[in-house]
């Protein structure tokens, strides 16, 4: 199914439109499930989100499950956590209940990069895994968690969550978390959500802005090479949306 595309002027509609988009996923999916979750990325989205959802009172935040679609293995005070800035974006703002944010567990997270071990980052990824199986595996009797909505970013190079171009990580088809120890984009230590969890949500919806995004939007949305990250968002039973600013949008053809 082609995407939904979503064009605004300005960020500030461009939120207004992406949160009524996430406020409406969360309605359907607290009537239906009687909770809402929601898988969030870095880079520019937190802000693109909270400016309209930190003043929005038709949100239902108890019933929120938040993930980190991927996220930096740093300590969560770091600059660098995709945690940090979610917290200070949104978490800070809404009473989303603290125990419906699942972060990578702080406690394994080594002080010192050098201390990484295999073990270590299998740790890791086997709490947030347990994080991930204590909520969906009561309601979602399938092989992957089935997100409400998952919000990504996209990187000039068409990455998105960790998922990086070319990378072994594109081919993953069983594991629900993986992890990255080369990121072309540092700090290169990560964990990601894979591409089966991505496309197994009922909602996933891509948030790009700034005139650094129209080329690689260009070979994603309107060129038929299938081998950037991006391209491979397909939810197998779910809708896809795009939402960009005019100056991202600018060389679309489609839009
Ligand atoms: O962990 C990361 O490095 C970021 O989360 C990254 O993946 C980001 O989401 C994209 O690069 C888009 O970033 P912008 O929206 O800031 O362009």
């Amino acid at each position: 199914m082609a995407p939904h595309i979503v064009t605004k002027p300005t960020i500030d509609e461009l939120s207004i439109a992406l949160v009524d988009l996430v406020v409406e996923e969360s309605r359907k999916a607290i009537n239906a499930r009687d909770r809402f979750t929601i898988g969030l990325s870095g880079g520019s989205l937190p802000k693109v989100l909270a400016t309209d959802l930190k003043d929005r009172e038709d949100v239902e935040w108890d019933k929120w499950q938040v993930f980190f679609c991927d996220e930096r293995l740093v300590p969560l005070d770091s600059e660098d956590s995709n945690y940090l800035l979610c917290k200070r974006e949104l978490f800070d703002h809404v009473p989303i209940p603290p125990e419906r944010i699942h972060t990578i567990n702080n406690e394994l997270i080594p002080k010192d990069q050098d201390a990484f071990t295999e073990e270590v980052s299998q740790e890791i990824i086997d709490d947030y895994e347990k994080q991930l199986i204590e909520v969906f595996a009561c309601v979602n009797a399938v092989k992957f968690p089935v997100f409400d909505l998952l919000l990504l970013g996209i990187g000039p190079d068409g990455h998105t969550c960790s998922l990086f171009p070319g990378h072994s990580l594109l081919d993953e088809s069983s594991l629900w978390v993986a992890y990255i120890e080369d990121s072309p984009k540092p700090p290169p230590r990560r964990i990601t959500f894979t591409l089966p969890v991505i496309n197994h949500a009922h909602t996933v919806a891509f948030v790009a802005t700034g005139a650094g995004k129209q080329d690689v939007l260009c070979k994603i949305l309107e060129e038929d090479g299938k081998d950037l990250p991006a391209q491979l968002v397909k939810p197998s039973h779910g809708r896809l949306y795009w939402f960009l600013d005019d100056k991202a949008a600018a060389k679309l053809t489609s839009k």
